[in-house]
C-alpha cells in the first residue's frame, strides 16, 4: 500500500493511461507473488481498486495487453485446438472449478474486438467473484475463445498473441463453443459459466442454445438488465411516488445491443406484471433508438432482435422513424433516459438541456457505457445541464459533483457488478443445473429493496461499492431462494436440498456469508 500510494504522490499531473497502468502493473505484480495478499489488498480497499483491476482500466489493459502480458492465468482455447478441448481441459491444475467467465473477445466494453487480449475481461471479473462472491481463487477459471479477430491493427502488431486469422463465423464457431462446453461440462458439471462481452449476435444465440442444458448466464444481457431495472424502479421512488408508478414512466434506451435488449425485455416484463399482464401498455412506456436512431416498424432491414419493441408510427405522433435523439427526447419528454450505445459523449449538450424539460421532477439519466470515454455523457455534464434534480448513474465510476451551496449531486455506478457475483454465488450454493428467470429477477429485485427511502431520496439508488460483499450475500440468498421455491436447488457440499427448503430468508443469508471464502493464510505446519 505504501509503494502504491507513493506512486501516487509521485505521478500527480500525468496522463490517467499511464498513471493507471502503473497501478495495475503494482496489483498485477502482487498478484503473482501473493495471492492471498492479493486478495486481502483488494477486498480491504475495494473502492479505490475496483477502477483498476475493473472498469476502467480493465479497458485500457486489455487494449494494451499483449505489452503488458506476462503469464496467461486462464486458458485460451483456439480454433486451431477443435478436436482436443476435451483432453485440454484436464491439464488445468486446479481439482475443482465452480466460477469460469468466457469471453471470446468480439465485444470488449465499448471498445470493440479486442481478440484474446479481451482476457483481461474475464481476469477482472473473477477478481470481483473473489472480492465480492467470497468465491475461492483456487475454483475460478478465466477463458478465451480465440477464433480470430477482425481488428486488422491486432492482426498487423508483431506482438499480438492470438490466431492470426478473420473470426470464423456460423456453424464453425457455433462448433467452437458448443465444443468447449461439453468439455468443462464433463469435468466439472457443477461449474456456472457466465458469458462476457461476446457481440450481440452470439450473444443471444448463445443464451438461448445453452441456458437450458447448461449452468450458465449471460452478464451484459442479464445481469446489466437486473441492475438496470433496479435502478428505474429507484427512480420511481426517487421521485416520491409509490412503486406501482413505474407503468407511466417513459423510458428511453438508447443502444439495441445486447445490453440495451436484455434491459428493455427486462423492464417490459416487470411492467407488464404491475400493469395486470398487458405487455402492449409495456411496451408503449419505452422507446429505442440505435445508430440510425428511434427504431419504429417502418425500419428497413429491420434486426428480429430489436423487432419486438419497434414502434408503430401511429404511436408515435409527431416522430419519424430514424428520429434523432434530440427529436426523440424535445418531443416525449422521458423520465428516464439510458444510454448502452458505446459511444461517448452522445447524451451532448442540447440532449440534456431537452432533459430539463422531462416530465419528471428527477429525470433520471443513466450513462451506462464502459469504460469512462465511452459514457455517453459525465457526471458533471449531466447535472450541468440537465439540472441539479437529476438522478444519475454511470457504468464506470465518477466522482460525485459539487453543485455549489454544501449541495452534492450523487455518481451512481450502474454496473453489473452489483449483481453478477450473487446469481453466480446464489446459483453455486443452491446447487441448481440452470440459471431462470425467477432465479434473476429475484436477484433484481433484492439489489432493488436493498436502499432506504433516505437514500433514494438523496439520489442513491445504488449500495457503496464498500459494501460489495454485504450486498452480495443479499442478492445470493435471493437466488439460492428462488431457486428452491422453483424447485431447481440440488444442494452445496454437506446442505442438501430439504435443508435448504427450510432455511428462513437470515438463514440463507447467513448460509452464503459462511460460504464466501476470506483471504487469510493457511497454516504452513500441519498439528499432529
Ligand atoms: N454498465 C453496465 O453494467 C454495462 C453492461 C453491459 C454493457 N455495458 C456497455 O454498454 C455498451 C454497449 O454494449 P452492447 O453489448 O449492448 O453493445 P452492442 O455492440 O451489442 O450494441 C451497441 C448498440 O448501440 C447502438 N449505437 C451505436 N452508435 C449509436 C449512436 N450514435 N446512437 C444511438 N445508438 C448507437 C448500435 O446500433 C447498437 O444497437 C458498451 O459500452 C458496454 O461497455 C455496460
Ligand atoms: O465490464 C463492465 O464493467 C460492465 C459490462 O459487463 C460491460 O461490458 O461494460
Ligand atoms: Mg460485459
Amino acid at each position: 500500500m505504501e509503494s502504491y500510494r507513493s506512486l501516487e504522490k509521485n505521478t500527480q499531473g500525468q496522463p490517467y493511461s499511464v498513471v493507471s497502468l502503473a497501478k495495475w502493473r503494482i496489483l498485477n505484480r502482487l498478484h503473482d507473488r501473493n495471492e492471498t495478499l492479493y486478495y486481502r489488498v483488494l477486498i480491504d480497499n475495494i473502492k479505490d481498486f475496483a477502477p483498476i483491476i475493473y472498469t476502467p482500466t480493465v479497458g485500457l489493459v486489455c487494449q494494451n495487453y499483449s505489452g503488458l502480458f506476462r503469464r496467461p492465468r486462464g486458458m485460451y482455447f483456439s480454433a486451431k485446438d477443435k478436436g482436443e478441448m476435451m483432453s485440454m481441459i484436464y491439464n488445468w491444475p486446479g481439482q475443482q472449478v465452480d466460477m469460469i467467465v468466457l469471453t471470446d473477445g468480439s465485444r470488449i466494453l465499448g471498445l470493440g474486438d479486442l481478440g484474446v487480449q479481451g482476457i483481461g475481461i474475464p481476469i477482472g471479473k473473477l477478481d470481483m467473484y473473489v472480492a465480492a462472491a467470497g468465491i475461492n481463487p483456487q475454483r475460478i477459471l478465466p477463458v478465451m475463445l480465440d477464433v480470430g479477430t477482425n481488428n486488422q491493427k491486432l492482426l498487423e502488431d508483431p506482438l499480438y498473441l492470438g490466431l492470426r486469422q478473420p473470426r470464423l463465423e456460423g456453424e464453425e464457431y457455433l462448433s467452437i463453443v458448443d465444443e468447449f462446453m461439453e468439455a468443462v461440462h464433463t469435468r466439472w458439471p457443477k461449474a456456472i459459466v457466465q458469458f462476457e462481452d461476446f457481440q450481440m449476435k452470439w450473444a443471444f444465440e448463445t443464451l438461448q442454445r445453452y441456458r437450458k442444458r447448461f449452468c450458465m448466464f449471460n452478464d451484459d444481457v442479464q445481469g446489466t438488465a437486473g441492475v438496470a431495472l433496479a435502478g428505474l424502479l429507484g427512480t420511481v421512488r426517487a421521485q416520491g411516488r409509490p412503486l406501482s408508478d413505474f407503468v407511466n414512466q417513459k423510458i428511453v434506451v438508447v443502444g439495441a445491443g445486447s445490453a440495451g435488449l436484455g434491459v428493455l425485455t427486462m423492464a417490459i416484463q416487470a411492467l407488464s406484471r404491475m400493469s395486470g399482464n398487458n405487455e402492449m401498455a409495456a411496451k408503449n412506456q419505452c422507446y429505442l433508438l440505435d445508430k440510425d436512431g428511434l427504431i419504429t416498424k417502418e425500419r428497413k432491414n429491420l434486426d428480429p432482435a430489436a423487432a419486438p419493441f419497434a414502434k408503430d408510427i401511429k404511436d408515435v405522433e409527431g416522430l419519424r422513424e430514424g428520429a434523432s435523439l434530440l427529436e426523440v427526447v424535445k418531443k416525449l419528454k422521458p423520465h428516464v433516459l439510458l444510454g448502452l450505445s458505446g459511444v461517448g459523449g452522445i447524451f451532448n449538450e442540447q440532449v440534456l438541456k431537452a432533459m430539463r424539460e422531462s416530465d419528471s421532477p428527477k429525470p433520471a439519466i443513466f450513462s451506462m457505457s464502459n469504460p469512462t470515454m465511452n459514457a455517453e455523457c459525465n457526471a458533471a455534464d449531466a447535472f450541468k445541464h440537465a439540472g441539479p434534480n437529476i438522478v444519475f448513474a454511470s457504468g464506470s465510476p465518477f466522482e460525485n459533483v459539487d453543485l455549489g451551496n454544501g449541495k452534492v449531486g450523487h455518481v451512481n455506478q450502474a454496473n453489473n457488478m452489483y449483481l453478477f457475483p450473487g446469481i453466480g454465488l446464489g446459483t453455486l450454493l443452491s446447487g441448481a443445473h440452470v440459471i431462470t428467470d425467477g432465479m434473476l429477477q429475484a436477484a433484481a429485485e433484492c439489489l432493488a429493496s436493498y436502499m432506504t427511502d433516505e437514500e433514494i431520496q438523496k439520489g442513491i439508488l445504488y449500495p457503496s461499492i464498500d459494501s460489495i460483499r454485504h450486498i452480495t450475500a443479499e442478492v445470493g440468498a435471493a437466488v439460492v431462494q428462488a431457486a428452491v421455491e422453483e424447485d431447481l436447488a440440488e444442494g452445496h457440499g454437506d446442505v442438501g436440498p430439504r435443508e435448504l427448503k427450510h432455511m428462513s430468508k437470515e438463514e440463507t443469508v447467513a448460509y452464503v456469508m459462511q460460504n464466501m471464502w476470506f483471504p487469510v493464510y493457511s497454516s504452513l505446519v500441519h498439528e499432529k
